[in-house]
């Protein structure tokens, strides 16, 4: 479990980024989200004992963040951050992905090993002697997710995993997180994106202000007025509800919803 207790923090500028946030999750896709500002990044690197809470407690699996160091618990929990192609700077991908694991100290057969499998769960096989740079967007999204899952980690942060990608390669980004989460990982994932909340999340966190105001079923999450918290309900469920057939989550429910209602 990845666990916050009734957490504060505050930055050295006297900002008060978060204020009593207790929440936890387990293997599951919880979508973390809330306006700019709200805090959210500041929790999610509090998961990975990047930032350490002011006041409360997080643990990881039972680890105290303040008596671990970030090296030990990134291999618990893995963080992948927005505009990942910043983060390339090896010549090929085999050696982009093995990096983490060789910093481990493990030997090459298991770090081969591992480079194999990160790259299978992310639908890049084939890739090994590619470029970084070379890559489409989302293929370079999905290498980002693969440099982390060499390190094996329980738990992955995705931080606005499909933002600025086509349909395409968001969908594949999307696949890879299903998989990810049917192989026993838990994904926490930071966005704006109400159409991904609605098509990935299994819970919604909702924060404003540095507190939690939500922590819910994705429907229950959707019922909320989000104008008020600067998001807008997805066009599928303005849809789906104007039609009299009520929460959706893909075009094909939709679909067969409207479908059932005709017979
Ligand atoms: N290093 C820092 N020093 C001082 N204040 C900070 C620092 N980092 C963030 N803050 C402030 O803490 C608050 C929460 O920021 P945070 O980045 O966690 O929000 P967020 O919800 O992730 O925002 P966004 O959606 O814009 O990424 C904001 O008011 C921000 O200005």
């Amino acid at each position: 479990m990845l666990r916050a207790e009734d957490v504060w923090h505050v930055y050295e500028n006297g900002r008060e980024a978060l204020k009593g946030v207790s929440f936890e999750m387990g293997e599951e896709i919880v979508a973390l989200v809330g306006p700019n500002g709200s805090g959210k990044t500041t929790l999610a690197k509090h998961l990975n004992g990047l930032l350490k809470p002011t006041r409360g407690r997080v643990t990881v699996d039972g680890m105290d963040t303040r008596e671990h160091t970030v090296a030990e618990l990134s291999t618990k929990v893995g963080y992948v951050f927005q505009n990942p192609e910043h983060m390339f700077f090896e010549e090929n991908v085999f050696r982009e992905v093995a990096f983490g694991p060789r910093n481990l100290g493990l030997g090459e057969e298991e770090v081969e090993e591992r480079v194999r499998w990160a790259l299978r769960a992310v639908n890049l096989e084939g890739y090994w002697e590619r470029t970084p740079y070379s890559m489409s967007g989302g293929e370079k999204q999905r290498l980002a997710i693969a440099c982390v899952l060499a390190m094996r980690p329980k738990y992955l942060i995705l931080d606005e995993p499909t933002t600025g990608l086509d349909a395409r390669s968001s969908s594949s980004v999307i696949d890879a997180v299903r998989k990810l989460r049917s192989e026993g990982h838990g994904i926490l994932l930071i966005t704006h994106d109400m159409d991904l909340v609605l098509e990935l999340a299994e819970r919604v966190l909702l924060l404003h202000d540095g507190r939690k105001v939500f922590d819910g079923p994705v429907e229950e999450f959707f019922s909320l007025e989000l104008h008020d918290f600067g998001l807008e309900k997805p066009e599928l469920l303005r849809i789906s509800e104007g039609a009299g057939v009520g929460f959706v989550r893909s075009v094909r429910e939709l679909v067969d919803a409207l479908a059932g209602d005709a017979r």
